[in-house]
């Protein structure tokens, strides 16, 4: 399998080597050449399959010629081996054809531990094989910085520096992040926000040159490959747990960066019969105005209930935009510079092309707490302020009657306190057993100006030898 950038200008590289970077040279993002697919008589014996296997049976085609499959599957049963529920990702019903797929039973207690714990390992497999030592630097609104850290933190061949948002993540996904001592873990807390934590890890990969040394960047967003490879499994599983192929089903994805529901396109295009993508955004709403309005320019980031949604620019929609436009790299690269100066408009047929298979909701704070207490109320289900919006999004959704629509649980509610308190639940969340003592834990974070030069000098002074 090789991987090509959005942009056209980028050398291919093979599965592993796409494990090993972050942004291709070029600025742009690697996609597979093709897509492998699957037969509808492949997806009904899929059924038969537990988590690990079925994550095998889709993954092994990215990754074939970099890793045997007997070593994957290892690495696939012991990653998911750590989750807290032996469904790895159980489905539950809340009304008629309303489902919600609980993504928050691993490690960090959020989605990201299915990609992040995997990829953890996969590093870890490949460096050691390599004798390579490299630096991971990532940004992240709350839980991509501890689901890395989990995933990389036995990692010796590993520096990990991770920047979030000083003061804008929640108390639980900061504690998750900084409580973690180990002299290769490194927490920046930016006087920034998200956008700007994710612009310096961007900026760090298109001008490596301040690493010294032979140390490769490696990036754990979803701007790295990997990641969004490990999300696609679990739309098969949900999906052929509720009757796929045989019938449609519709996916309400919390969306920010675009990663998790670019997944699930990526799904359909394999050929899982997918009936709608909704994307569900809180009240940074940039992805909603495309789909109304067909543009895409900046806006003020706005802080809100679900913070780990508080995104302006949505990086994985340019691996969108990339198949949209017919994998016309150039026409790409156009694009993404002009959006550095302002907003762009995209062609009748693409919006077309998008609006064919996805929608969109904008679910603000109120809306994202009635929803919660709603949920709550009428089956003493507690919702996350992410997963709420996703719920909203999918009971507003138009889809044809009796196509059953899942909504992805991205996070788990104990992660959200304070939203949870401000959606007046008459009940506390209470964070896992292993995290029970987390307040405890002593914490150590560098709070850093939001200066990429300040960012970068702190990594260079604090890399192991
Ligand atoms: C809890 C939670 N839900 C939803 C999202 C949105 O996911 P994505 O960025 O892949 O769109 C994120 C992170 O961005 C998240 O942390
Ligand atoms: N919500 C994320 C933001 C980073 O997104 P990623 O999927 O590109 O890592 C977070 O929690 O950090």
């Amino acid at each position: 399998m090789k991987y090509i950038s959005t942009r056209g200008q980028a050398p291919s590289l093979d599965f592993e080597q796409v494990l090993l970077t972050g942004l291709a040279a070029d600025g742009g993002l690697y996609v597979p050449e093709s897509l492998p697919t699957f037969s509808s008589e492949e997806i009904a014996a899929m059924a038969e399959l537990d988590y690990p296997q079925l994550a095998l049976r889709i993954i092994e085609p990215f990754v074939a010629g970099s890793i045997p499959a007997d070593d994957l599957q290892a690495i696939l049963d012991e990653t998911y081996a750590e989750f807290r529920h032996d469904a790895v990702a159980p489905l539950v019903q809340l009304a008629n054809n309303q489902w919600v797929l609980e993504l928050f039973h691993g490690p960090t207690l959020a989605f990201k531990d299915f990609a992040l714990q995997l990829l953890g390992r996969l590093l870890d497999y490949v460096l050691e094989r390599k004798h390579q030592k490299v630096v991971i630097m990532g940004a992240t609104s709350g839980d991509t910085g501890s689901a890395a850290i989990e995933g990389c933190k036995r990692c010796k061949n590993i520096d990990i520096f991770i920047l979030h948002p000083h003061g804008r993540v929640s108390d639980v996904q900061r504690k998750q992040m900084t409580t973690v001592v180990g002299d290769n873990i490194h927490n920046l807390a930016v006087q920034g926000n998200f956008d700007d934590c994710q612009a310096m890890v961007k900026a760090s990969f298109n001008d490596r040159s301040f690493l010294a040394g032979d140390r490769s960047l490696v990036a754990v967003n979803s701007i790295n490959w990997a990641r969004i490879m490990a999300q696609i499994v679990y739309y098969f599983y949900a999906a052929v747990a509720l009757g796929a192929p045989a019938r449609k089903i519709a996916f309400s994805v919390p969306t920010g960066n675009f990663g998790d529901i670019f997944a699930g396109y990526l799904a359909s295009q394999m050929g899982l019969p997918v009936e709608r993508l909704i994307i569900a955004t809180n009240r940074n709403d940039v992805l909603h105005r495309v789909m109304t309005q067909g543009s895409y320019g900046r806006q003020p980031l706005e802080h809100s209930l679900s913070p780990s949604m508080d995104i302006t620019v949505s990086s994985n929609f340019e691996r969108l935009l990339f198949d949209l436009y017919d994998r016309d790299g150039s026409a790409i690269a156009g694009l993404m510079a002009d959006f550095e100066k302002g907003e762009i408009s995209f062609s009748e047929q693409a919006m077309g092309r998008a609006r064919a298979l996805f929608s969109s909701q904008c679910v603000d704070d109120a809306a994202t707490c009635a929803q919660m207490a709603e949920t709550w109320e009428r089956c003493e289900y507690m919702l996350d302020p992410h997963s709420a919006i996703g719920v909203k999004a999918a009971i507003d959704a138009e889809l044809p009657a009796g196509v059953p629509v899942v909504t992805l649980a991205t996070a788990h509610p104990a992660k959200f306190p304070a939203a949870v308190k401000e959606a007046g639940l008459d009940d506390e969340p209470f964070l896992p057993h292993h995290l029970r003592d987390l307040f405890d834990r002593p914490e150590r974070f560098e709070v850093l100006p939001n200066e990429l030069s300040a960012v970068q000098s702190f990594m260079v002074d604090n890399l192991n030898s």
